[in-house]
């Protein structure tokens, strides 16, 4: 087992206070009698630099100049301190020199090597998102990207496939090929295997010769198939971590197919790294809307108030892609929607709707509510799930291949390409209250949001106004994720003019009406998180286990009994036994109808 200490507390600051492991990443040695201020923003700057574009509510600049950081509990914090809240230290110089914090960013450097380079996701996401970061400023002064992976390539080939993916912002289009350039000159390539000890020393003495003796920090991102995450972590951690600097590893889902697979992962990856190096990424945590949910919730009197089993009716998470699994089929066989979407992405977001006030906004504080709401999740019951597959389908004369269309789909694959279940969460705030969940491929639109549909009005005046069906007068809050990022409210209104006539309006916050910035992709939020060891927006381990604890039973359940999907046609809006699975709980998904 590695040997690091403070995880458990407070796992940015770990490099920071722990001593050395004994195997696994290499860490500083630096055991220092320092203040505890250690916080993310501290722990993790202390190996590094203060990026301009960090969030403000986690770092402020004291007038002094002297960086105050907002306090977490851990062992070592005086208890009269911990109370404190907000703690400003100036570290004394010598202490700033042996955590390297920076006083002095021409000290320290960030490696970042993309692990799987040559793949789509690394083409897709992860190369134009760290071009966006460095267009931004974001990145530090001095960092070095690295491609790695089997394909034989040069710098130049690699400069070449990435500079195709590479964009900029509408609204930043100043020195954009310049700009390009300067990144490009920042990205190099090396060929090895994932199991190769020898092909990472390789690497890391390049690595080496970019670094130029400053304290240098290295980030993996791992952006390969999960069967070769270990091997690859494994020579990383032995041949390449950083001698004097944090390292850290992301690494893509999917994190094993259930509980089982998923603590075995756990187990090898922290053969070599410690749970606070391990930053498990869910893009969809980098989501400008599902970030913005806490803020909505918890800086909002409206709101919170209102969020209890006592005004919400049914809470609705819902996901559709307008395409198949074009090109990954043969991935996705082996996971289906459930794993895909539902375990993960849908999950997360009910998370962090459902869970009580944190005590802080640190990623320790905020993970834990996070685990305690799923732990209080009841077990998904095989009736509460409806499963889903889609079949081909002509429209217009163009014809959409079928899920087992795919060469690398077994004709007779039953893995569901679409899915809606309900869940309910066991706890006083949300008893009895149903959260359905949907999600599928091939649909009829590509979407993602959340839908809050309040209780009835009791005794309501207007009820004749609304005829018969009182759920077309219900409130709705909708929070779409994503195309055209919004947050509005339904609500009833008189239609101006003499009569007494009432219709349904929006309160509408769109975001590209009201912000002229454009939105980053989640990646690039992620991407910086990791540089500057903010973990709020990764899944810790404890939060993965009750991810699959809720799912693993219903998922070995389908497929043992080989549930027969049903099918339903490319391009449609999904099997109608969604509706039925609603009904039974008097909903109606707010996604379908008139004024969706
Ligand atoms: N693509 C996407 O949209 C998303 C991907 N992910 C996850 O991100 C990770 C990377 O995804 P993606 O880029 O699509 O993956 P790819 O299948 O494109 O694989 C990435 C690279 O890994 C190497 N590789 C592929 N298969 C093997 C193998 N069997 N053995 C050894 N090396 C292999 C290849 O590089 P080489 O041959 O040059 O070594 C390949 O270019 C995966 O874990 C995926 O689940 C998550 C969300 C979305
Ligand atoms: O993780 C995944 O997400 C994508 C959808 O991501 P989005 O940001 O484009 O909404 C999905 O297509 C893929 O199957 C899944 O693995």
């Amino acid at each position: 087992m590695a040997t690091l200490s403070s995880s458990k507390h407070c796992c940015s600051s770990s490099s920071v206070y722990s001593s050395s492991s004994s195997f696994g990443f290499h860490q500083p040695q630096r055991n220092i009698p320092f203040p505890v201020v250690s916080q993310k923003r501290l722990g993790s700057k202390s190996v590094s630099w203060q990026s301009k574009c960090s969030p403000s509510s986690n770092v402020i600049l004291m007038q002094d100049g002297a960086l105050a950081t907002k306090r977490v509990a851990t062992d070592e914090a005086p208890p009269s301190k911990l109370k404190e809240g907000l703690l400003s230290v100036t570290p004394p110089e010598e202490h700033k020199q042996l955590m390297n914090f920076d006083t002095n960013a021409d000290k320290s450097t960030v490696s970042i090597t993309v692990v799987g380079a040559s793949g789509d996701l690394a083409k897709k996401k992860i190369f134009p998102a760290l071009f966006a970061l460095y267009y931004e400023d974001c990145l530090p002064e001095h960092f070095t990207i690295f491609g790695y992976a089997r394909s034989k390539m040069t710098d130049a080939e690699l400069r070449n496939i990435v500079s195709k993916t590479l964009t900029c912002r509408i609204d930043k289009r100043e020195n954009c090929s310049e700009k390009m350039e300067q990144f490009l000159k920042r990205c190099f390539y090396h060929s090895g295997q994932y199991d190769s000890q020898q092909n990472f020393v390789e690497l890391d003495k390049k690595l080496k010769e970019h670094e130029a003796g400053r304290v240098a920090n290295r980030l993996f991102y791992l952006s390969i198939p999960p069967n070769i995450f270990v091997d690859a972590v494994k020579c990383a951690s032995l041949s390449a971590s950083a001698a004097n600097g944090w390292t850290r590893v992301i690494v893509e889902k999917p994190f094993g197919r259930d509980s089982e697979s998923s603590a075995a992962l756990t187990r090898a990856l922290k053969q070599y790294l410690e749970e606070d190096q391990i930053f498990r990424i869910d893009h969809y945590l980098g989501k400008e809307l599902v970030e913005n949910l806490s803020v909505l919730r918890f800086s909002n009197l409206i709101f919170e108030p209102l969020w209890s089993r006592q005004y919400i009716r049914n809470v609705q998470l819902i996901f559709s892609e307008d395409f198949g699994t074009e090109g990954r089929g043969g991935y996705f066989d082996h996971y289906g929607i459930i794993r895909d979407i539902m375990q993960n992405h849908l999950l997360q977001i009910l998370a962090l709707f459902a869970m009580e006030t944190p005590v802080s906004l640190d990623a320790e504080d905020i993970r834990n509510e996070k685990v305690k709401v799923l732990r209080s999740m009841k077990p998904i019951r095989i009736d509460d799930v409806v499963i889903g597959q889609y079949k081909s389908h002509t429209k217009g004369g163009v014809s959409y291949p079928g899920y087992t269309d795919d060469k690398t789909v077994p004709k007779d694959s039953l893995t569901p390409t679409f899915a809606a279940a309900a869940l309910f969460i066991d706890n006083a705030r949300w008893d009895g209250v149903p959260f359905l969940m949907k999600a599928g491929k091939a649909l009829h639109n590509r979407r993602a949001e959340i839908r809050v549909q309040f209780r009835h009005v009791p005794g309501n005046l207007y009820n004749r106004n609304f005829g018969t069906d009182l759920d077309r007068a219900t409130n709705e809050l909708v929070i779409r994720v994503q195309p055209d990022e919004a947050i509005y409210l339904k609500i009833n209104n008189k239609v101006p003019g003499l009569g007494m006539r009432l219709d349904r309006s929006n309160l509408n916050l769109l975001y590209k009406a009201r912000y002229s910035k454009e939105i980053p992709d989640a990646y690039e939020r992620l991407l910086l998180d990791a540089v500057e060891g903010e973990r709020r927006l990764f899944i810790r381990s404890d939060e993965l286990d009750a991810a699959w604890s809720l799912f693993t039973p219903v998922l070995k359940e389908l497929e043992e009994k080989k549930i027969t999907p049903e099918y339903y046609p490319y391009g449609s809006r999904g099997p109608v036994g969604a509706h039925y699975l609603a009904a039974r709980y008097n909903v109606k998904w707010g996604d379908i109808g008139v004024d969706e």
